[in-house]
């Protein structure tokens, strides 16, 4: 659809505040383009419930998308809704999400473009969202590729909520004796729909949502849907010929007569295959195997998410602390048992909508007077240090560290170049410790000025999505080893803010602390630009071994050619005990190993030497060897090229 009459769909009041950049799909209940909000810069997707309360079941659909999306907010591989804005029709409704470049179902139409680590690494990050969703006692109920939306770093969003119910709610209907069944059936996807749901089964589980998985898997494996069945029979002839047949008790569980003929009907069709025959011959046997366990015909059989997440096809990207849970009930503020008049909906979600939008005002408040109070702050502390100095006499120009700038400038994002004071084997220890310490400290509260005083990048230069970290880090050093620091952090984006932490003295061994305590502000930082921007805010921040990001770093697949390495930023930090410093990263070396080797990365920050610098470039090209199979993402959607 040319531009012009996507814009035409849309109203006004919503054209002043974005501007439309291109449509990105279209589902059965909206449209969604990628636009651009005018305010923040930030690039969004906005989706068109078109007349969202046309019934009663459409207008509780839309009220459970957006009341699931709130609740569910926290989770990095769950899509944020940024906002919410009604029609001025009172038909239509409007959602703003963050951005995601493309979706699984247009990336492997494109064929072949998924390697073993990227189709892990989906897994992995779908099955975070999936326990996630199930720890609150609900269920999606509607898992398809379309839904699990991806940038080019191959991370994952699972959306769509429309279908989405809280079990609690369900246990406490069913166990009412007027139930009406019709309540309990929905219109998922045939092609992911679990055999119980198509045999009209009114004991669904979180299982529905396993089975699901288990043919998205499937369908990366084999590069076209597992199961596309025609219609509700042949779906269940085609899931009979390819998985072991249910038992008589199996089938019995059904709890459903039609149920039950129809699977009598659907055995007797098609001749029996095996999940290995339709999949091709050299697929991992560690997915074949989780295949198996997420395509069990009886729910209770079924592998859970929690339990998947320790499956060997996702090892490599197992990390407890990553895989949270909710642990209370999530119900939407209507029970989705008492169906509410299309009007009573449309009013509770003008009701949300309101809240939001004042909620959101308050924060936007808080935070300018918050801002201002620090800068205050800042203000005085700056000037109470340069009297302090002017006092002490001499001021010496910061001493600079080539080699850490070196370092720094092999990662793609902005890292400032620290200011750091060398010790007398530097060769630049002609000034004394206290000389070297005041300049360091001057030139790093200068530096932290500069960050605080850049502009805010505009949308396309950023994406607002992607909030960039910039670091400057100041190390102090009063012998020949690390012995103390300050990292200070900015986010940059609609709201910047910065940080700063300071780390406690640590030893020649201990700069793991160091990495610790990088990593436990930058989590601090974060949190904080999302309280604040009710955005999806991620930090980034470069470098390699040794530069005190230690944390920060995650083994993933790139997808894009853009970084080097084979690690990449990670988006969301890990608790700050857990650290996985690049170095041990590209070696698969423990912790413990990356403590050393960032030690001696930090001596020699201090004390470079043409033989400890040929030791890190033959480093740096065994971790760059050693990095996966790259892809190259050229921007734009569907422009994945291998
Ligand atoms: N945040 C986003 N960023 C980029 N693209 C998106 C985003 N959200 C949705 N899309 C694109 O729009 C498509 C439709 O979105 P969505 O599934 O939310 O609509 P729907 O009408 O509810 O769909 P369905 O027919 O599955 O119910 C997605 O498959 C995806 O390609």
């Amino acid at each position: 659809m040319p531009l012009a009459s996507a814009i035409a769909e849309i109203e006004d009041h919503i054209l002043k505040k974005y501007e439309i950049r291109k449509r990105l799909g279209k589902g059965a209940y909206g449209v969604v383009w990628k636009a651009l909000d005018r305010r923040t810069g930030e690039i969004v997707a906005l989706k068109k419930i078109f007349d969202a309360f046309r019934n009663q079941t459409d207008a509780q659909r839309t009220f459970r998308e957006i009341a699931f999306l709130q609740e569910f907010t926290d989770h990095p591989n769950i899509v944020k809704l940024l906002n919410v804005i009604k029609a001025e029709n009172d038909m239509d409704i409007y959602l703003v999400f963050e951005f995601m470049e493309t979706d699984l179902h247009n990336v492997i139409k494109r064929g072949n473009i998924l390697k073993e680590v990227h189709k892990q690494y989906i897994m992995y990050q779908m099955l975070k969202a999936t326990m996630y969703i199930h720890s609150g006692n609900c269920v999606h109920r509607d898992q398809k590729p379309s839904n699990v939306l991806l940038d080019s770093d191959c991370f994952v969003k699972l959306c769509d909520f429309g279908l989405a119910r809280s079990l609690s709610q369900t246990k406490r209907q069913l166990q009412r004796p007027d139930t009406d069944p019709a309540l309990t059936e929905y219109v998922a996807t045939r092609w992911y729909r679990a055999p119980e749901i198509l045999l009209a089964s009114r004991r669904y589980t979180t299982g529905v949502d396993m089975w699901s998985l288990g043919c998205i898997l499937g369908e990366m494996l084999l590069g076209k849907p597992l199961f596309p069945g025609s219609s509700t029979l042949n779906q269940i002839e085609r899931i009979v010929s390819a998985i072991s047949p249910p038992t008589k008790e199996e089938i019995a569980s059904i709890g459903s007569n039609y149920g039950a003929s129809i699977l009598e009907k659907a055995s007797s069709g098609r001749p029996a295959q095996s999940l290995e025959s339709i999949l091709p011959a050299q697929v991992d046997p560690n997915a074949v195997d989780l295949l198996h366990r997420l395509l069990q015909f009886s729910p209770d059989r079924r592998i859970t998410a929690a339990e998947a997440l320790r499956h060997p096809y996702v090892r490599r990207f197992h990390s407890p602390t990553e895989e949270i849970t909710l642990n209370r009930d999530v119900a939407p503020p209507v029970d989705d048992n008492s169906q509410l008049s299309v009007l009573e909906y449309r009013n509770r979600l003008y009701e949300m909508i309101q809240a939001r939008q004042a909620a959101r005002r308050q924060r936007r408040r808080d935070e300018r007077r918050r801002r201002r109070r620090q800068q205050q702050q800042q203000e005085v502390e700056g000037q109470q240090q340069n009297r302090q100095d002017d006092d002490e006499g001499t001021v010496t120009e910061p001493l600079s560290n080539a080699d850490y700038d070196d370092d720094v400038t092999q990662a793609s994002v902005t890292v400032s170049a620290p200011a750091v004071a060398g010790s007398g084997a530097s060769g630049r220890g002609l000034q004394s410790a206290s000389t070297r310490r005041r300049s360091a400290g001057r030139a790093s509260r200068r530096q932290q000025q500069q960050v605080q005083q850049q502009q805010v990048p505009s949308g396309n230069q950023l994406s607002a999505s992607s909030v960039q970290l910039r670091r400057t880090i100041g190390l102090a050093d009063n012998s020949s080893t690390l012995q103390s620091g300050t990292g200070n952090y900015s986010t940059r984006g609609p709201t910047p803010l910065t940080m700063t932490s300071s780390v406690l003295p640590v030893f020649n061994g201990g700069y793991v602390q160091t990495m610790n305590s990088a990593a436990a502000s930058a989590a601090a930082l974060l949190a904080e630009a999302r309280r604040q921007q009710s955005a999806p805010v991620a930090m980034e921040t470069g470098g390699v071994s040794g530069d005190g990001d230690g944390g920060l770093y995650k083994p993933r697949p790139p997808l894009s050619g853009k970084r080097p390495g084979g690690y990449h930023i990670r988006r969301n930090f890990a608790a700050p005990g857990r650290v996985l410093a690049p170095a041990a990263v590209a070696t698969g070396a423990s912790v413990d190993s990356a403590s050393a080797a960032t030690t001696r990365r930090g001596a020699y920050s201090l004390t470079a030497s043409a033989q400890q610098q040929s030791q890190r470039q033959q480093q740096q090209q065994q971790q760059q060897q050693q990095q996966p199979t790259q892809l190259l993402y050229t921007g734009g959607r569907r422009k994945w090229i291998n």
